[in-house]
């Protein structure tokens, strides 16, 4: 729903069908543990989401997402028990042309509150098809800044230890 809003919004809605028809989901449950000692807070590493689209929902009443804004501050989320956080991954950066930025998240644990449970969805683009900018979104004011690519492919670079502390993943995989 959220992805057919971004594709009419862009004016690129003719695209939406064949798209939908050609992602794949992959789901994750999740449980974090309460922080044990003051040092051992971090959840979830940095990072940001390889995936076209994600959704997140939250189990529980332990929150403990937090993410990283334009301004380079984190900041948390307050999640009641029917939200679902739709979170731009960096497949959507690419195929809007920067216009959609895949944020830095994280998962911070208290000490106090118990265990957090959380199940997350990701969308990836089917093998045999590219990630690719609508021409409509590449123009003089806006030049391609990726180029297309597999979304596999992209996982698997990924997946690579040296890969993994790049500042911007997407850039050095596809950066035109
Ligand atoms: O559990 C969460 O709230 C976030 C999980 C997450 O960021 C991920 O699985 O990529
Ligand atoms: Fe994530």
């Amino acid at each position: 729903m959220v992805v057919k809003m971004v594709f009419e919004s862009y004016g690129v809605e003719k695209y939406y069908e064949s798209h939908v028809k050609s992602v794949n989901y992959l789901a994750r449950v999740m449980k974090y543990r309460e922080a044990q000692v003051e040092e051992a807070k971090l959840g979830f590493v940095a990072h940001t989401d390889k995936s076209f689209m994600s959704t997140i929902h939250q189990t529980n009443q332990v929150n403990g997402l937090e993410i990283k804004g334009k301004d380079g501050q984190w900041f948390g989320v307050e999640l009641s028990p029917s939200s679902i956080v739709v979170m731009a991954g960096d497949a959507i950066m690419a195929w809007s042309n920067n216009r959609i930025k895949s944020p830095h998240h994280r998962v911070m644990m208290g000490e106090e509150k118990g265990a957090r449970y959380s199940i997350a969805q990701f969308s990836f683009m089917e093998d045999s098809l590219m990630v690719e900018t609508p021409k409509e979104l590449v123009d003089e004011e806006h030049p391609l800044l990726f180029n297309s690519f597999n979304h596999l492919d992209y996982l698997k670079f990924f997946s690579k230890e040296e890969n993994r502390r790049l500042e911007c993943a997407l850039k050095s995989y596809c950066g035109a």
